[in-house]
């Protein structure tokens, strides 16, 4: 078998190309121009590339942005003031910390500062809480993403065994809630799988994956997942980044899932466009959300 690709930068286009005819909607109906303010601490080159990207395509789109550039020695309380200093400015609608933060910085106390209604990352408490109990406000990016990619590609998954491996608050966690999600919950994005929340500490991990219908992998370890380890004909989204040597390649050793799975996300050019499709998405919605008229 070889593997269909699913093209995750196609998508995002897609997606992007559709936010931005709703800016423009919006905007002539009288809306304001929606703004993404972006705090970046530091300069660590993989984020300074994300950011840029972020404001590249909020630029395409017709939304506003800000970079909100730091020092890496900024202290906490510094961040912080920042920080709360774009919750209280009403020309900005949506606030994104890039992560990861420099070492000596709290990030969970950073998050928890930003204003919910600002939270275009959905990683606040409130927005967290709200999407565990099936009534969200924003749906956080990457996974709203991979459903995106998974329903743009006409891949079924009510009733399907899907099986994430990781369970980091950005990624994992989000990602089992929205594909577990029951009609009628977490909007038209509810996807009615099984799924079973892997990790590195999971007795028979290759079992555990080989029972999957479709994989998640967001490990973050480079090629973790095997060929070996897929049932045939299984879908896999690697979410995956990782750097080795001068080559990025995902959490899925791409070459052996290809001969084995029946569909795959290329890495890169899968799913991480789409999270910043999602994130121009949700920053749309918070300016709109602004005038009660979301
Ligand atoms: N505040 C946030 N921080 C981080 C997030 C996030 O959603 N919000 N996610 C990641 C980084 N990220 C966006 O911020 C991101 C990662 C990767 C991509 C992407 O398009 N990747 C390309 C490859 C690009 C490359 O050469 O590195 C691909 O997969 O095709 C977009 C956004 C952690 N931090
Ligand atoms: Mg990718």
């Amino acid at each position: 078998m070889t593997a269909r690709i699913l093209d995750g930068k196609a998508i995002a286009a897609e997606i992007r190309g559709e936010t931005a005819q709703q800016t423009a909607d919006w905007v002539a109906k009288g809306g304001k121009q929606p703004c993404l303010a972006a705090v970046l601490v530091g300069s660590d080159p993989a984020s300074e590339v994300y950011v840029r990207n972020k404001q590249r395509a909020c630029e395409r789109a017709g939304i506003d942005s800000q970079l909100h550039r730091l020092d890496a020695s900024t202290s906490q309380a510094e961040l912080i003031a920042v920080v709360e200093r774009l919750n209280n400015d009403p020309h900005v609608d949506g606030i994104l910390v890039q992560l990861p933060l420099p070492a000596g910085l709290d990030e969970r106390e950073i998050l928890d500062v930003v204003d919910p209604m600002k939270d275009v990352d959905a990683f606040s408490p409130e927005n967290v809480g709200l999407l565990v109990q099936g009534r969200p406000r924003f749906l956080p990016c990457t996974p709203h993403g991979v459903v995106q990619l998974l329903k743009r590609c006409q891949i079924p998954v009510p009733g399907k065994h899907v099986v994430v491996i990781g369970r980091s608050d950005i990624v994992g966690k989000p990602m089992a809630l929205l594909l577990a999600a029951r009609d009628g919950t977490c909007g038209p994005e509810a996807a009615n799988a099984t799924v079973t929340i892997a990790h590195s500490q999971s007795d028979d991990l290759e079992g555990i994956v080989r029972s999957g219908d479709i994989i998640v992998a967001a490990v973050g370890r480079p090629e973790m997942v095997r060929g070996s380890w897929l049932k045939p004909g299984a879908v896999v989204i690697d979410v995956g980044i990782n750097r080795v040597g001068d080559r990025l390649v995902g959490d899925v050793h791409f070459e052996e899932a290809s001969a084995v799975a029946s569909a795959i996300t290329p890495v890169p050019g899968g799913v991480g466009p789409l999270t910043i499709a999602m994130l121009l998405q949700n920053t749309l919605m918070a300016a709109k959300l602004k005038t009660g008229k979301a």
